[in-house]
């Protein structure tokens, strides 16, 4: 669903935020992206949804070429990004007509799909509301709502459930869980609770400075008894939880 080869960032004057990565994912699978501040999360994540332009090498992504297909690329997956999108005033559901009608659906064909989306992530009702009146696991899980729309086989979570309480990040887990479980999403998302990540994602990939370090299942990362925190303390010398701001 995703492969990588060689994939690369230069911004202009020189900051070098990717260098050479090599990323397989494969469909149907939750593939959590773990890494420190500023190692270079957001810009794959941003050069893998068509967003920014890579400086070297080649990925295919939803079975169409990144640099060749970019707009195949779009219509096939959904991205959350950091930080919510939602326009606070504005009834939901007139923001969530005027998604579906930008992806090309017909009025009918969003409604419907708009009802079902909303009812697989319990907000059903609440799209009446503007966004300012929901509480802050309601708006994440209308972010999802929003990048579900179009029906993508691949989603992509920049960090979904900081700021969140953690009865409400239980609850959006549950929700990602489903998704696969359900209807074979495969997830690609960035976290740095690494505890839920090793309990919800197939397999983990961290990066620092811009480079893979580590890849694996999480049972696979934690060798030697220690724990994803410690593995994550060895490869990048920083705590997760600090850079949660938890
Ligand atoms: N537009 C830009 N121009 C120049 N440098 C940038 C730009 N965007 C990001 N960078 C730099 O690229 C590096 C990687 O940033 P990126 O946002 O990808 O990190 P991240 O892993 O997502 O971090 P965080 O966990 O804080 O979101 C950082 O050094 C950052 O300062």
């Amino acid at each position: 669903m995703i492969r990588t080869s060689g994939l690369g960032k230069t911004f202009d004057g020189g900051v070098a935020a990717v260098e050479g990565v090599d990323i397989t994912v494969e469909p149907g699978e939750i593939v959590g992206f773990l890494g420190p501040n500023g190692a270079g999360k957001t810009t794959t994540m941003r050069m893998l949804t068509t967003l920014l332009r890579p400086t070297s090498g080649t990925a295919t992504v939803a079975g169409h070429d990144l640099a060749g297909e970019p707009r195949e690329v779009r219509r096939r997956i959904g991205y959350v990004a950091q930080g919510s999108g939602l326009a606070p005033a504005t009834p939901l559901k007139d923001d969530l007509e005027l998604q579906g009608l930008l992806y090309g659906l017909s009025r009918r064909e969003v409604a419907a799909r708009a009802e079902e989306v909303l009812a697989r992530l319990e907000l059903t009702g609440l799209d009446a509301r503007p966004a300012a009146a929901l509480s802050g696991g309601q708006r994440r899980r209308f972010d999802i709502a929003f990048a579900l729309l179009h029906d993508p086989a691949l989603l992509f979570l920049d960090e979904p459930t900081t700021g969140l309480d953690p009865q409400s990040r239980a609850a959006l887990w549950d929700h990602i869980r489903a998704l696969r479980a359900d209807h074979g999403m495969t997830v690609f998302l960035t976290t740095h609770y690494l505890d839920e990540a090793g309990a919800l994602c197939d397999r983990l990939i961290v990066i620092d400075h811009g480079r893979i370090v580590a890849e694996g299942t999480p049972a696979e990362l934690k060798t030697g008894g220690r724990t994803l925190d410690d593995v994550f303390l060895d490869l990048t010398g920083r705590a997760p939880r600090e850079e949660a701001g938890v």
